[in-house]
């Protein structure tokens, strides 16, 4: 049984990816270990023999696979030799090559999962470098099922665009729901209510476009060619290009993810 030691295992993110995998026995809590500044780790009180230590020399030591789960400044102060370890990263904009390099690993896992992990939604597009074994590829591919879709991907480049596309996870999406709700309550509806409907408006949406197999472009269409009030919103809205803040807005992001965050 792998020992599997998550540096910066009190995050956000670490919860987000930790808790399904748990859940489904993908991991058993036995064989992690979590490391955090402090050494108080909350969110894990079901899983009493998860270790935690805030020593990462020692959580490598008894660590098979160590993953990297702490912001990209942080990891100056990470001062590990992975050697002979799989090291798993989800650190965004810092490529295989730099890791190779700080780290020492030969085996590498790039991954970017997004915050709906929480909820088993993420979406988790995933790089392995040519030395890591099957065996290895299967379990990232159960870990990052648990919380969602995961995809392998051949081209580590892609991970950057996907950092802007998917790795923002709600956040985008949010943008435009804030809109809405700031455009509701304009026109006279309670903030509650505002909220509540551009929620729910939005759990339909996702749902029905991530079911239905009509594309949201096929979508648009059938809502243009049904000449109702809607086509007047979309019309203008397209009137008003409002791709183009869109598109400049995931560029911006995948040129930070290129550029990286240190
Ligand atoms: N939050 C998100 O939506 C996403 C985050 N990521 C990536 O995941 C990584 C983690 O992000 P979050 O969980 O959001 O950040 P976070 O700030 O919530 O968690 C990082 C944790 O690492 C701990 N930490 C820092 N230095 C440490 C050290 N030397 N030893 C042990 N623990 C240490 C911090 O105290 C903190 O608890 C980042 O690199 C980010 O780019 C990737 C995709 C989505
Ligand atoms: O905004 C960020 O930097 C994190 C990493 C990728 C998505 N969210």
């Amino acid at each position: 049984m792998a020992t599997i030691g998550v540096i910066g295992g009190g995050g956000w993110l670490a919860g987000a990816l930790l808790h399904p995998a748990l859940e489904d026995g993908v991991i058993r809590p036995q064989q992690l270990i979590l490391s955090s500044r402090s050494g108080d780790v909350t969110g894990f009180e079901d899983w009493p023999d998860i270790a935690t230590t805030t020593d990462n020399e020692a959580l490598v030591a008894r660590a098979d696979i160590v993953v990297l789960c702490v912001r990209p400044h942080d990891l100056d102060e990470i001062d590990v030799d992975l050697a002979d370890r799989l090291l798993v990263s989800v650190v965004a904009g810092v490529s295989a090559a730099e890791l190779a390099e700080r780290y020492g690993a030969t085996r590498i896992v790039r991954a970017m999962p997004n915050a709906c992990a929480e909820y088993r939604l993420s979406f988790t597009p995933w790089f392995a470098t040519d030395g890591v074994t099957d065996d290895e590829a299967d379990f990232i591919f159960r870990f990052f099922s648990a919380s969602g879709q995961a995809h392998g991907i051949n081209e580590e480049a892609q991970l950057d665009y996907f950092t802007a596309l998917t790795g923002s996870g709600p956040a985008f999406p949010a943008l435009f729901a804030d809109a809405m709700i700031r455009h509701a309550i304009g026109a006279g509806l309670d903030p509650e209510t505002a909220d509540a409907a551009v929620r729910q408006l939005f759990l339909g949406a996702g749902v029905l476009m991530a079911q239905s197999e009509t594309p949201p472009s096929d979508l648009v269409d059938i809502f243009l060619e049904y000449r109702g009030t809607t086509a007047a919103g979309l019309s203008a809205m397209i009137e008003a290009d409002v791709a183009s803040p869109i598109f400049r807005g995931l560029s911006a992001a995948r040129e930070q993810a290129e550029e990286g965050l240190l």
